[in-house]
Protein backbone atom coordinates (compact mmCIF):
# COMPACT_ATOMS: atom_id res chain seq x y z
CA UNK A 1 0.00 0.00 0.00
CA UNK A 2 0.78 3.21 -1.19
CA UNK A 3 0.04 6.03 1.43
CA UNK A 4 0.35 9.79 2.22
CA UNK A 5 0.23 9.12 5.34
CA UNK A 6 -1.51 5.71 6.27
CA UNK A 7 -1.28 6.41 10.44
CA UNK A 8 -2.61 3.75 12.45
CA UNK A 9 -2.55 5.74 15.39
CA UNK A 10 -0.66 4.70 18.53
CA UNK A 11 -3.17 2.42 20.43
CA UNK A 12 -2.10 -0.84 17.91
CA UNK A 13 -3.58 -1.26 15.07
CA UNK A 14 -7.44 0.14 15.97
CA UNK A 15 -5.64 3.87 16.33
CA UNK A 16 -6.81 5.68 19.56
CA UNK A 17 -10.02 3.34 19.96
CA UNK A 18 -8.76 1.22 22.56
CA UNK A 19 -11.08 -1.03 24.39
CA UNK A 20 -12.45 -0.23 27.91
CA UNK A 21 -13.37 -2.74 30.59
CA UNK A 22 -16.88 -1.77 30.05
CA UNK A 23 -16.15 -3.36 26.34
CA UNK A 24 -17.77 -0.65 24.81
CA UNK A 25 -14.17 0.42 23.04
CA UNK A 26 -14.51 4.03 23.71
CA UNK A 27 -11.81 5.62 25.22
CA UNK A 28 -12.12 8.88 27.44
CA UNK A 29 -11.57 11.29 24.32
CA UNK A 30 -14.15 8.72 22.26
CA UNK A 31 -16.89 9.51 25.30
CA UNK A 32 -16.53 13.22 25.14
CA UNK A 33 -17.30 13.59 21.78
CA UNK A 34 -20.88 11.26 22.68
CA UNK A 35 -21.46 13.27 25.39
CA UNK A 36 -21.37 16.30 23.39
CA UNK A 37 -23.53 14.54 21.05
CA UNK A 38 -26.60 13.95 23.27
CA UNK A 39 -26.39 17.45 24.95
CA UNK A 40 -27.25 18.59 21.13
CA UNK A 41 -24.23 19.90 20.30
CA UNK A 42 -23.30 19.89 16.47
CA UNK A 43 -19.75 19.55 16.75
CA UNK A 44 -17.81 16.60 17.86
CA UNK A 45 -14.27 17.48 19.64
CA UNK A 46 -11.81 15.92 17.44
CA UNK A 47 -8.34 16.55 18.95
CA UNK A 48 -6.05 17.82 16.89
CA UNK A 49 -8.73 17.32 14.19
CA UNK A 50 -9.53 14.50 12.00
CA UNK A 51 -6.00 14.29 10.73
CA UNK A 52 -4.51 13.84 14.23
CA UNK A 53 -3.44 10.33 15.26
CA UNK A 54 -5.57 11.01 18.23
CA UNK A 55 -8.63 11.72 16.42
CA UNK A 56 -10.63 8.47 17.25
CA UNK A 57 -10.82 5.66 14.90
CA UNK A 58 -14.79 4.67 14.43
CA UNK A 59 -13.64 2.03 11.80
CA UNK A 60 -10.74 0.49 11.31
CA UNK A 61 -9.95 -2.88 8.59
CA UNK A 62 -6.63 -4.15 8.08
CA UNK A 63 -5.29 -6.58 5.58
CA UNK A 64 -8.68 -7.97 4.03
CA UNK A 65 -8.51 -10.00 1.27
CA UNK A 66 -11.46 -11.32 -1.09
CA UNK A 67 -10.85 -13.67 -4.48
CA UNK A 68 -13.97 -14.10 -6.53
CA UNK A 69 -14.01 -16.75 -9.45
CA UNK A 70 -11.40 -15.48 -11.18
CA UNK A 71 -11.08 -12.06 -9.72
CA UNK A 72 -8.94 -11.13 -6.48
CA UNK A 73 -11.40 -8.40 -5.78
CA UNK A 74 -9.96 -7.22 -2.82
CA UNK A 75 -5.57 -7.49 -1.73
CA UNK A 76 -4.66 -6.57 1.68
CA UNK A 77 -7.03 -3.57 2.17
CA UNK A 78 -6.04 -1.23 4.97
CA UNK A 79 -8.55 1.84 5.46
CA UNK A 80 -8.99 4.03 8.77
CA UNK A 81 -12.67 6.18 8.90
CA UNK A 82 -12.84 8.47 11.88
CA UNK A 83 -15.73 9.60 13.78
CA UNK A 84 -16.79 12.81 12.74
CA UNK A 85 -15.30 12.44 9.29
CA UNK A 86 -16.41 12.57 5.66
CA UNK A 87 -14.06 9.69 4.16
CA UNK A 88 -14.45 9.16 0.61
CA UNK A 89 -14.03 5.67 -1.15
CA UNK A 90 -13.08 6.49 -4.85
CA UNK A 91 -11.36 4.18 -7.93
CA UNK A 92 -12.33 3.16 -11.07
CA UNK A 93 -15.24 0.52 -11.97
CA UNK A 94 -14.60 -3.05 -10.49
CA UNK A 95 -11.52 -1.49 -8.25
CA UNK A 96 -13.48 -3.16 -5.29
CA UNK A 97 -15.10 -0.34 -3.41
CA UNK A 98 -18.77 -2.00 -3.14
CA UNK A 99 -16.87 -5.22 -2.00
CA UNK A 100 -15.48 -3.75 0.80
CA UNK A 101 -18.59 -1.74 1.94
CA UNK A 102 -20.43 -5.41 1.58
CA UNK A 103 -17.79 -7.36 3.93
CA UNK A 104 -18.10 -4.81 6.54
CA UNK A 105 -22.00 -4.99 6.18
CA UNK A 106 -21.54 -8.88 6.73
CA UNK A 107 -22.77 -9.45 3.87
CA UNK A 108 -20.17 -10.84 1.98
CA UNK A 109 -17.82 -13.24 3.35
CA UNK A 110 -13.76 -12.35 3.18
CA UNK A 111 -10.72 -14.82 2.76
CA UNK A 112 -8.88 -13.17 5.34
CA UNK A 113 -8.62 -9.81 7.39
CA UNK A 114 -9.00 -7.78 11.41
CA UNK A 115 -11.46 -5.42 11.77
CA UNK A 116 -12.67 -3.09 14.60
CA UNK A 117 -15.94 -1.65 14.43
CA UNK A 118 -16.73 1.27 17.16
CA UNK A 119 -14.05 -0.28 19.17
CA UNK A 120 -14.84 -3.87 19.24
CA UNK A 121 -12.03 -5.94 16.99
CA UNK A 122 -13.13 -8.83 14.88
CA UNK A 123 -12.02 -11.24 12.93
CA UNK A 124 -13.52 -11.43 8.93
CA UNK A 125 -14.88 -15.55 10.25
CA UNK A 126 -16.78 -12.86 12.87
CA UNK A 127 -18.38 -10.83 10.67
CA UNK A 128 -21.96 -11.16 10.01
CA UNK A 129 -25.12 -9.05 8.95
CA UNK A 130 -26.21 -9.19 12.61
CA UNK A 131 -22.65 -8.29 14.53
CA UNK A 132 -21.79 -5.67 12.05
CA UNK A 133 -25.65 -3.49 12.36
CA UNK A 134 -25.42 -4.20 15.92
CA UNK A 135 -21.79 -2.58 16.11
CA UNK A 136 -23.49 0.39 14.86
CA UNK A 137 -22.43 -0.39 11.02
CA UNK A 138 -25.27 0.99 8.33
CA UNK A 139 -25.18 1.02 4.84
CA UNK A 140 -27.11 1.62 1.71
CA UNK A 141 -26.29 -0.49 -0.95
CA UNK A 142 -25.57 0.62 -4.63
CA UNK A 143 -29.24 -0.99 -5.72
CA UNK A 144 -30.96 -0.36 -2.57
CA UNK A 145 -33.16 -3.63 -1.75
CA UNK A 146 -36.23 -2.21 -2.09
CA UNK A 147 -39.74 -3.99 -2.69
CA UNK A 148 -41.51 -2.25 -6.24
CA UNK A 149 -44.68 -4.08 -5.13
CA UNK A 150 -44.77 -2.22 -1.34
CA UNK A 151 -45.47 1.10 -0.17
CA UNK A 152 -42.73 3.33 0.85
CA UNK A 153 -44.11 2.87 4.57
CA UNK A 154 -43.94 -0.93 4.52
CA UNK A 155 -40.14 -0.58 3.04
CA UNK A 156 -38.92 1.56 5.36
CA UNK A 157 -40.38 -0.98 7.85
CA UNK A 158 -38.37 -4.08 7.06
CA UNK A 159 -35.65 -4.68 8.78
CA UNK A 160 -36.60 -2.60 12.03
CA UNK A 161 -39.83 -4.22 14.42
CA UNK A 162 -43.46 -3.14 13.28
CA UNK A 163 -45.23 -1.19 16.03
CA UNK A 164 -47.59 -4.20 16.96
CA UNK A 165 -51.61 -3.62 18.65
CA UNK A 166 -52.75 -5.93 21.13
CA UNK A 167 -53.59 -8.69 19.77
CA UNK A 168 -50.54 -9.02 17.50
CA UNK A 169 -51.67 -7.09 15.04
CA UNK A 170 -49.74 -4.51 13.32
CA UNK A 171 -50.08 -0.68 14.06
CA UNK A 172 -50.54 0.67 10.97
CA UNK A 173 -51.39 3.93 11.85
CA UNK A 174 -48.26 3.82 13.45
CA UNK A 175 -46.17 2.55 10.62
CA UNK A 176 -47.33 5.31 8.62
CA UNK A 177 -47.00 7.81 11.02
CA UNK A 178 -43.43 6.65 11.23
CA UNK A 179 -42.93 6.75 7.86
CA UNK A 180 -44.29 10.38 7.79
CA UNK A 181 -41.86 11.59 9.89
CA UNK A 182 -38.85 9.81 8.30
CA UNK A 183 -40.36 11.34 4.96
CA UNK A 184 -40.39 14.93 6.50
CA UNK A 185 -37.24 14.80 8.09
CA UNK A 186 -35.15 13.73 4.31
CA UNK A 187 -37.57 16.20 2.68
CA UNK A 188 -39.14 13.12 0.22
CA UNK A 189 -41.88 13.83 -2.39
CA UNK A 190 -43.98 10.74 -1.57
CA UNK A 191 -46.20 10.00 0.73
CA UNK A 192 -46.47 6.64 3.23
CA UNK A 193 -48.49 4.95 1.09
CA UNK A 194 -46.81 5.35 -2.39
CA UNK A 195 -46.25 2.35 -4.03
CA UNK A 196 -42.32 2.43 -4.52
CA UNK A 197 -42.47 0.74 -8.49
CA UNK A 198 -44.65 4.33 -9.05
CA UNK A 199 -42.11 6.96 -7.88
CA UNK A 200 -38.89 7.85 -10.01
CA UNK A 201 -35.79 6.41 -9.51
CA UNK A 202 -34.09 9.33 -7.33
CA UNK A 203 -37.21 9.19 -5.02
CA UNK A 204 -36.38 5.26 -4.69
CA UNK A 205 -33.07 5.82 -3.97
CA UNK A 206 -34.14 8.56 -1.11
CA UNK A 207 -36.46 6.42 0.61
CA UNK A 208 -33.79 3.41 0.70
CA UNK A 209 -31.41 6.31 2.61
CA UNK A 210 -33.74 7.48 5.12
CA UNK A 211 -34.83 3.33 5.62
CA UNK A 212 -31.44 2.74 6.59
CA UNK A 213 -30.90 5.83 8.23
CA UNK A 214 -33.75 6.19 10.65
CA UNK A 215 -32.28 4.95 13.82
CA UNK A 216 -28.98 6.98 13.46
CA UNK A 217 -29.50 9.89 14.91
CA UNK A 218 -28.76 7.86 18.39
CA UNK A 219 -25.64 6.93 19.53
CA UNK A 220 -22.63 7.01 17.15
CA UNK A 221 -22.61 4.60 13.90
CA UNK A 222 -20.54 4.22 10.76
CA UNK A 223 -22.62 4.69 8.24
CA UNK A 224 -21.71 3.91 4.63
CA UNK A 225 -23.55 5.20 1.10
CA UNK A 226 -22.65 3.36 -1.82
CA UNK A 227 -22.90 5.94 -4.74
CA UNK A 228 -25.78 7.49 -3.02
CA UNK A 229 -26.02 10.13 -5.59
CA UNK A 230 -26.01 8.16 -9.14
CA UNK A 231 -29.72 8.74 -9.54
CA UNK A 232 -30.42 11.98 -8.00
CA UNK A 233 -30.71 15.52 -9.64
CA UNK A 234 -29.21 18.24 -8.85
CA UNK A 235 -31.52 19.46 -6.46
CA UNK A 236 -32.06 16.15 -4.16
CA UNK A 237 -27.73 15.62 -4.11
CA UNK A 238 -27.62 19.09 -2.55
CA UNK A 239 -30.04 17.60 0.41
CA UNK A 240 -28.53 14.55 0.57
CA UNK A 241 -24.70 15.94 0.52
CA UNK A 242 -26.05 18.36 3.39
CA UNK A 243 -27.59 15.34 5.65
CA UNK A 244 -24.22 13.51 5.07
CA UNK A 245 -22.82 16.61 6.53
CA UNK A 246 -24.70 16.71 9.72
CA UNK A 247 -24.56 13.09 10.40
CA UNK A 248 -21.15 13.75 10.40
CA UNK A 249 -21.18 17.27 12.55
CA UNK A 250 -23.05 14.85 14.98
CA UNK A 251 -20.31 12.64 15.45
CA UNK A 252 -20.91 9.85 13.13
CA UNK A 253 -18.17 8.11 10.19
CA UNK A 254 -19.17 8.37 7.10
CA UNK A 255 -17.92 6.07 4.31
CA UNK A 256 -19.17 8.05 0.99
CA UNK A 257 -18.51 6.28 -2.19
CA UNK A 258 -19.01 8.32 -5.41
CA UNK A 259 -17.83 8.82 -8.48
CA UNK A 260 -18.93 12.53 -8.68
CA UNK A 261 -15.75 14.03 -8.06
CA UNK A 262 -17.36 17.51 -7.35
CA UNK A 263 -18.99 15.96 -4.27
CA UNK A 264 -16.15 14.02 -3.41
CA UNK A 265 -14.26 17.41 -2.99
CA UNK A 266 -16.73 19.43 -1.76
CA UNK A 267 -17.83 17.05 0.92
CA UNK A 268 -15.52 15.32 2.48
CA UNK A 269 -12.36 15.27 4.82
CA UNK A 270 -9.89 12.67 3.60
CA UNK A 271 -10.62 10.19 0.33
CA UNK A 272 -9.11 6.41 -0.40
CA UNK A 273 -8.37 6.16 -3.73
CA UNK A 274 -8.30 1.88 -4.66
CA UNK A 275 -7.16 0.80 -8.02
CA UNK A 276 -7.26 -2.62 -8.86
CA UNK A 277 -8.05 -4.49 -5.26
CA UNK A 278 -5.37 -2.39 -3.49
CA UNK A 279 -5.49 0.84 -1.49
CA UNK A 280 -3.30 3.16 -3.69
CA UNK A 281 -3.59 6.63 -2.07
CA UNK A 282 -5.02 8.72 0.91
CA UNK A 283 -5.44 12.10 0.39
CA UNK A 284 -6.34 15.27 2.35
CA UNK A 285 -8.95 16.75 1.06
CA UNK A 286 -8.60 20.10 2.09
CA UNK A 287 -5.11 19.99 -0.36
CA UNK A 288 -6.80 17.98 -2.87
CA UNK A 289 -7.52 19.37 -6.90
CA UNK A 290 -9.83 17.79 -9.30
CA UNK A 291 -6.79 17.17 -11.48
CA UNK A 292 -4.90 15.09 -8.97
CA UNK A 293 -7.96 13.66 -7.87
CA UNK A 294 -8.67 11.67 -11.65
CA UNK A 295 -4.58 11.00 -11.77
CA UNK A 296 -4.82 9.31 -8.64
CA UNK A 297 -7.84 7.42 -9.68
CA UNK A 298 -7.35 6.41 -13.23
CA UNK A 299 -2.95 7.00 -13.45
CA UNK A 300 -3.48 8.90 -16.19
CA UNK A 301 -3.72 12.62 -16.55
CA UNK A 302 -7.21 14.69 -16.07
CA UNK A 303 -6.09 16.48 -19.65
CA UNK A 304 -6.04 13.30 -21.49
CA UNK A 305 -10.23 12.90 -20.58
CA UNK A 306 -11.25 16.12 -21.28
CA UNK A 307 -14.35 15.61 -24.07
CA UNK A 308 -13.61 17.03 -26.94
CA UNK A 309 -16.84 19.20 -28.73
CA UNK A 310 -17.70 18.21 -32.12
CA UNK A 311 -15.51 18.74 -34.51
CA UNK A 312 -17.67 18.35 -37.93
CA UNK A 313 -19.76 21.02 -39.10
CA UNK A 314 -23.38 20.67 -37.80
CA UNK A 315 -25.73 19.47 -40.44
CA UNK A 316 -28.97 19.11 -41.46
CA UNK A 317 -31.86 18.35 -38.75
CA UNK A 318 -31.53 14.95 -37.69
CA UNK A 319 -34.46 15.36 -35.27
CA UNK A 320 -37.15 17.74 -35.57
CA UNK A 321 -39.89 17.97 -32.52
CA UNK A 322 -42.69 20.53 -32.67
CA UNK A 323 -45.32 21.78 -30.50
CA UNK A 324 -44.76 18.25 -28.65
CA UNK A 325 -47.29 17.66 -25.40
CA UNK A 326 -46.85 14.50 -23.79
CA UNK A 327 -47.43 13.57 -19.55
CA UNK A 328 -45.52 16.49 -18.37
CA UNK A 329 -44.11 17.89 -21.25
CA UNK A 330 -45.87 20.79 -22.91
CA UNK A 331 -45.34 22.73 -26.41
CA UNK A 332 -41.94 21.59 -26.96
CA UNK A 333 -40.11 22.70 -29.82
CA UNK A 334 -36.40 22.04 -30.89
CA UNK A 335 -34.20 20.53 -33.08
CA UNK A 336 -30.98 18.65 -33.52
CA UNK A 337 -28.50 18.54 -36.32
CA UNK A 338 -25.97 15.90 -37.93
CA UNK A 339 -23.08 16.54 -35.37
CA UNK A 340 -24.45 17.50 -33.05
CA UNK A 341 -24.89 16.25 -28.78
CA UNK A 342 -27.82 18.45 -27.47
CA UNK A 343 -28.15 18.37 -23.92
CA UNK A 344 -31.19 18.24 -21.73
CA UNK A 345 -31.24 19.79 -18.46
CA UNK A 346 -34.20 20.26 -15.99
CA UNK A 347 -35.05 19.56 -12.55
CA UNK A 348 -36.89 16.07 -11.34
CA UNK A 349 -40.29 16.55 -12.62
CA UNK A 350 -39.43 19.47 -15.38
CA UNK A 351 -40.38 16.11 -18.20
CA UNK A 352 -36.83 15.49 -19.31
CA UNK A 353 -37.10 11.74 -19.16
CA UNK A 354 -40.38 11.98 -20.75
CA UNK A 355 -39.41 14.26 -23.33
CA UNK A 356 -37.36 11.62 -24.52
CA UNK A 357 -39.76 8.53 -24.16
CA UNK A 358 -42.48 11.04 -26.40
CA UNK A 359 -39.60 10.73 -29.01
CA UNK A 360 -39.29 7.21 -28.84
CA UNK A 361 -42.81 6.23 -28.48
CA UNK A 362 -42.64 5.38 -25.09
CA UNK A 363 -45.42 7.90 -24.14
CA UNK A 364 -48.27 8.57 -25.80
CA UNK A 365 -48.35 12.10 -27.48
CA UNK A 366 -50.92 14.24 -26.96
CA UNK A 367 -50.35 16.83 -29.43
CA UNK A 368 -47.43 17.98 -31.42
CA UNK A 369 -45.19 15.60 -33.77
CA UNK A 370 -41.46 13.97 -34.17
CA UNK A 371 -39.78 14.25 -37.13
CA UNK A 372 -36.60 12.27 -37.82
CA UNK A 373 -34.75 13.47 -41.25
CA UNK A 374 -37.63 15.04 -42.34
CA UNK A 375 -40.09 12.44 -42.22
CA UNK A 376 -42.73 11.86 -39.76
CA UNK A 377 -41.60 9.55 -36.86
CA UNK A 378 -44.54 8.68 -34.38
CA UNK A 379 -43.27 5.28 -33.36
CA UNK A 380 -45.55 2.81 -31.56
CA UNK A 381 -43.20 0.66 -30.23
CA UNK A 382 -39.72 0.38 -29.69
CA UNK A 383 -39.23 -1.94 -32.76
CA UNK A 384 -40.25 0.46 -35.00
CA UNK A 385 -38.47 3.13 -33.69
CA UNK A 386 -34.90 0.73 -33.90
CA UNK A 387 -35.73 0.11 -37.21
CA UNK A 388 -35.85 3.80 -38.13
CA UNK A 389 -32.24 3.73 -36.18
CA UNK A 390 -33.22 5.23 -33.02
CA UNK A 391 -31.47 4.18 -29.75
CA UNK A 392 -32.75 5.13 -26.51
CA UNK A 393 -30.59 3.82 -23.38
CA UNK A 394 -33.38 4.44 -20.62
CA UNK A 395 -32.98 5.90 -16.58
CA UNK A 396 -33.33 3.08 -15.24
CA UNK A 397 -31.11 0.39 -16.53
CA UNK A 398 -32.29 -2.57 -14.38
CA UNK A 399 -35.59 -2.39 -16.41
CA UNK A 400 -34.07 -1.22 -19.22
CA UNK A 401 -31.07 -3.79 -19.63
CA UNK A 402 -28.94 -6.09 -17.86
CA UNK A 403 -29.76 -9.69 -18.22
CA UNK A 404 -27.81 -10.67 -14.79
CA UNK A 405 -28.05 -14.53 -15.34
CA UNK A 406 -26.57 -14.17 -19.19
CA UNK A 407 -23.03 -13.85 -19.88
CA UNK A 408 -21.39 -10.54 -20.48
CA UNK A 409 -20.63 -11.05 -23.98
CA UNK A 410 -24.46 -12.49 -24.15
CA UNK A 411 -25.68 -9.18 -23.00
CA UNK A 412 -23.47 -7.56 -25.57
CA UNK A 413 -24.61 -9.33 -28.25
CA UNK A 414 -28.13 -9.38 -28.03
CA UNK A 415 -29.87 -7.53 -30.65
CA UNK A 416 -26.74 -8.00 -33.30
CA UNK A 417 -27.17 -11.21 -33.97
CA UNK A 418 -28.32 -11.06 -37.62
CA UNK A 419 -25.12 -9.62 -38.56
CA UNK A 420 -23.16 -12.70 -38.27
CA UNK A 421 -25.59 -15.39 -40.36
CA UNK A 422 -23.80 -15.11 -43.49
CA UNK A 423 -26.49 -17.55 -45.47
CA UNK A 424 -26.90 -20.87 -43.47
CA UNK A 425 -23.55 -20.30 -41.28
CA UNK A 426 -23.20 -18.26 -37.99
CA UNK A 427 -19.85 -16.31 -37.34
CA UNK A 428 -19.22 -17.08 -34.48
CA UNK A 429 -15.27 -16.32 -33.99
CA UNK A 430 -16.09 -12.78 -35.59
CA UNK A 431 -18.67 -12.51 -33.10
CA UNK A 432 -16.28 -13.06 -30.28
CA UNK A 433 -13.17 -10.89 -31.73
CA UNK A 434 -16.10 -8.39 -31.70
CA UNK A 435 -17.04 -8.68 -28.59
CA UNK A 436 -13.43 -8.79 -27.44
CA UNK A 437 -12.65 -5.13 -29.03
CA UNK A 438 -15.66 -3.51 -27.32
CA UNK A 439 -15.05 -4.81 -23.65
CA UNK A 440 -11.63 -3.17 -24.33
CA UNK A 441 -13.40 -0.07 -26.25
CA UNK A 442 -15.73 0.66 -23.14
CA UNK A 443 -12.71 -0.48 -20.48
CA UNK A 444 -15.47 -3.44 -19.35
CA UNK A 445 -13.67 -4.71 -16.52
CA UNK A 446 -14.23 -8.61 -16.00
CA UNK A 447 -12.22 -11.80 -16.16
CA UNK A 448 -13.61 -12.88 -19.66
CA UNK A 449 -16.67 -12.37 -21.78
CA UNK A 450 -17.99 -15.72 -20.41
CA UNK A 451 -18.68 -14.55 -16.74
CA UNK A 452 -21.95 -13.66 -15.65
CA UNK A 453 -23.29 -10.06 -16.11
CA UNK A 454 -23.93 -10.51 -12.05
CA UNK A 455 -20.31 -11.07 -11.64
CA UNK A 456 -19.50 -7.55 -12.69
CA UNK A 457 -19.65 -4.21 -10.90
CA UNK A 458 -22.33 -1.95 -11.23
CA UNK A 459 -20.29 0.69 -13.10
CA UNK A 460 -19.19 -2.43 -15.51
CA UNK A 461 -22.97 -3.59 -15.95
CA UNK A 462 -23.79 0.02 -17.05
CA UNK A 463 -21.20 -0.26 -19.34
CA UNK A 464 -21.54 -3.46 -21.06
CA UNK A 465 -25.62 -2.06 -21.59
CA UNK A 466 -24.00 1.11 -23.27
CA UNK A 467 -21.27 -0.75 -25.14
CA UNK A 468 -24.44 -2.68 -26.60
CA UNK A 469 -26.94 -0.25 -27.50
CA UNK A 470 -23.84 2.15 -28.71
CA UNK A 471 -22.54 -0.92 -31.26
CA UNK A 472 -25.63 -0.18 -33.21
CA UNK A 473 -25.67 1.73 -36.47
CA UNK A 474 -27.35 4.43 -34.86
CA UNK A 475 -28.40 7.79 -36.20
CA UNK A 476 -30.01 9.12 -33.52
CA UNK A 477 -29.00 8.57 -29.69
CA UNK A 478 -31.76 9.48 -26.60
CA UNK A 479 -29.59 8.74 -23.55
CA UNK A 480 -31.10 9.37 -19.94
CA UNK A 481 -28.42 9.31 -17.40
CA UNK A 482 -25.64 7.43 -19.81
CA UNK A 483 -22.93 8.19 -17.06
CA UNK A 484 -24.80 7.62 -13.95
CA UNK A 485 -22.78 5.11 -12.35
CA UNK A 486 -18.90 4.47 -14.27
CA UNK A 487 -16.41 6.06 -13.16
CA UNK A 488 -14.79 9.26 -14.70
CA UNK A 489 -12.54 7.84 -16.85
CA UNK A 490 -15.61 5.55 -18.34
CA UNK A 491 -17.76 8.26 -18.76
CA UNK A 492 -15.11 10.44 -21.30
CA UNK A 493 -15.14 7.42 -23.42
CA UNK A 494 -19.06 6.95 -23.47
CA UNK A 495 -18.77 10.28 -25.08
CA UNK A 496 -16.34 9.36 -27.34
CA UNK A 497 -18.22 6.47 -28.60
CA UNK A 498 -21.51 8.48 -28.65
CA UNK A 499 -19.30 11.48 -30.46
CA UNK A 500 -18.30 8.33 -33.33
CA UNK A 501 -22.11 8.70 -33.65
CA UNK A 502 -22.48 12.44 -34.29
CA UNK A 503 -19.31 12.25 -36.04
CA UNK A 504 -20.31 9.63 -38.76
CA UNK A 505 -23.78 11.97 -39.21
CA UNK A 506 -25.66 11.12 -36.70
CA UNK A 507 -27.24 13.08 -33.37
CA UNK A 508 -27.13 12.63 -29.60
CA UNK A 509 -30.04 14.02 -27.22
CA UNK A 510 -28.39 13.65 -23.37
CA UNK A 511 -30.42 13.76 -20.75
CA UNK A 512 -28.29 13.91 -17.25
CA UNK A 513 -28.25 15.68 -13.79
CA UNK A 514 -24.87 16.20 -13.29
CA UNK A 515 -24.86 19.86 -14.67
CA UNK A 516 -21.23 19.65 -14.70
CA UNK A 517 -21.06 16.71 -17.11
CA UNK A 518 -23.75 18.85 -19.46
CA UNK A 519 -21.37 21.94 -19.49
CA UNK A 520 -18.45 19.91 -20.08
CA UNK A 521 -19.25 17.54 -23.36
CA UNK A 522 -22.44 18.71 -24.92
CA UNK A 523 -22.52 20.79 -27.69
CA UNK A 524 -25.72 22.93 -27.07
CA UNK A 525 -28.41 22.60 -24.56
CA UNK A 526 -31.93 23.25 -23.23
CA UNK A 527 -33.79 23.62 -20.34
CA UNK A 528 -37.33 22.70 -19.19
CA UNK A 529 -38.73 23.82 -16.22
CA UNK A 530 -42.31 22.32 -15.82
CA UNK A 531 -42.74 20.46 -18.48
CA UNK A 532 -41.97 23.49 -20.80
CA UNK A 533 -38.72 24.57 -23.13
CA UNK A 534 -37.33 27.90 -21.04
CA UNK A 535 -34.18 28.44 -22.27
CA UNK A 536 -31.60 27.38 -25.07
CA UNK A 537 -27.97 27.69 -24.02
CA UNK A 538 -25.32 27.68 -26.92
CA UNK A 539 -22.48 26.35 -26.52
CA UNK A 540 -20.20 29.40 -25.67
CA UNK A 541 -22.72 30.29 -22.84
CA UNK A 542 -22.57 26.43 -21.02
CA UNK A 543 -21.45 26.57 -17.77
CA UNK A 544 -22.58 24.20 -15.08
CA UNK A 545 -23.84 27.37 -13.32
CA UNK A 546 -25.28 29.54 -15.90
CA UNK A 547 -27.52 25.87 -16.07
CA UNK A 548 -28.10 25.69 -12.15
CA UNK A 549 -29.20 29.25 -12.72
CA UNK A 550 -31.70 28.56 -15.41
CA UNK A 551 -33.07 25.06 -14.07
CA UNK A 552 -33.85 26.79 -10.78
CA UNK A 553 -35.20 30.23 -11.87
CA UNK A 554 -38.82 29.83 -11.43
CA UNK A 555 -38.88 27.66 -8.28
CA UNK A 556 -37.19 30.59 -6.25
CA UNK A 557 -33.94 28.32 -5.81
CA UNK A 558 -31.54 29.74 -7.49
CA UNK A 559 -27.66 29.08 -6.30
CA UNK A 560 -26.71 32.86 -7.34
N1 LIG B 1 -20.47 -11.87 -7.09
C1 LIG B 1 -19.32 -11.71 -7.76
N2 LIG B 1 -18.76 -12.74 -8.44
C2 LIG B 1 -17.60 -12.59 -9.10
N3 LIG B 1 -16.91 -11.43 -9.17
C3 LIG B 1 -17.43 -10.37 -8.53
C4 LIG B 1 -18.66 -10.45 -7.80
N4 LIG B 1 -18.92 -9.23 -7.26
C5 LIG B 1 -17.90 -8.42 -7.65
N5 LIG B 1 -17.01 -9.11 -8.40
C6 LIG B 1 -15.78 -8.57 -8.99
O1 LIG B 1 -15.03 -7.96 -7.95
C7 LIG B 1 -14.38 -6.78 -8.45
C8 LIG B 1 -14.75 -5.59 -7.56
O2 LIG B 1 -16.14 -5.31 -7.75
P1 LIG B 1 -16.87 -4.15 -6.94
O3 LIG B 1 -18.32 -4.26 -7.20
O4 LIG B 1 -16.43 -4.18 -5.53
O5 LIG B 1 -16.26 -2.85 -7.66
P2 LIG B 1 -16.59 -1.31 -7.44
O6 LIG B 1 -15.31 -0.63 -7.16
O7 LIG B 1 -17.67 -1.13 -6.45
O8 LIG B 1 -17.08 -0.88 -8.90
P3 LIG B 1 -18.20 0.17 -9.40
O9 LIG B 1 -17.59 1.52 -9.27
O10 LIG B 1 -18.39 -0.20 -10.82
O11 LIG B 1 -19.42 -0.04 -8.58
C9 LIG B 1 -14.83 -6.63 -9.89
O12 LIG B 1 -13.82 -7.13 -10.72
C10 LIG B 1 -16.07 -7.48 -10.00
O13 LIG B 1 -16.21 -8.00 -11.29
Amino acid sequence: MSSDHPDHGGVGWVGAVGTNPAGTGRSSSDVTAVDSVADGSQHVHVPGGIDSPDAPVALSVRALRKVYPGTQALKDVDLQVRYGEVHALCGGNGCGKSTLIKIISGVVGADSGRFAINGRELDAAELTPKTSFELGFRVVHQDPPLYPDLTVAENMMLGSSYPMTWPRRIAWSKVRRRAQELLDRFHIQATPDSLIEHLPVSVRTQVAIAAALQDVQEGRCIVALDEPTAALPAAEVELLLSTVRQLAAMGHAIVFVSHRLDEVLSITDRVTVMRDGRVFKEHRTETLTEAELIESILGRRAEEIRAQRSTTAVGEPILTVHSLSAGPVQDVTFDVHAGEVLGVAGLLGSGRTELLSAIYGGLKKKAGEVRLRGRNANFRGMDKAIEAGVVMIPEDRSRGGAFLDMTVDENLDIGVLGRYWRGLGFRRAQMRRDADALRARFAVKAPSGTVQMRALSGGNQQKTILARWLRRDASLLLLDEPSQGVDVGARADIYAAVRRVTAAGGAAVVVTSDLEELAQFVDRAIVLRNGRLVAEVPCEELTAHRLNQLVHMQSGTSHD
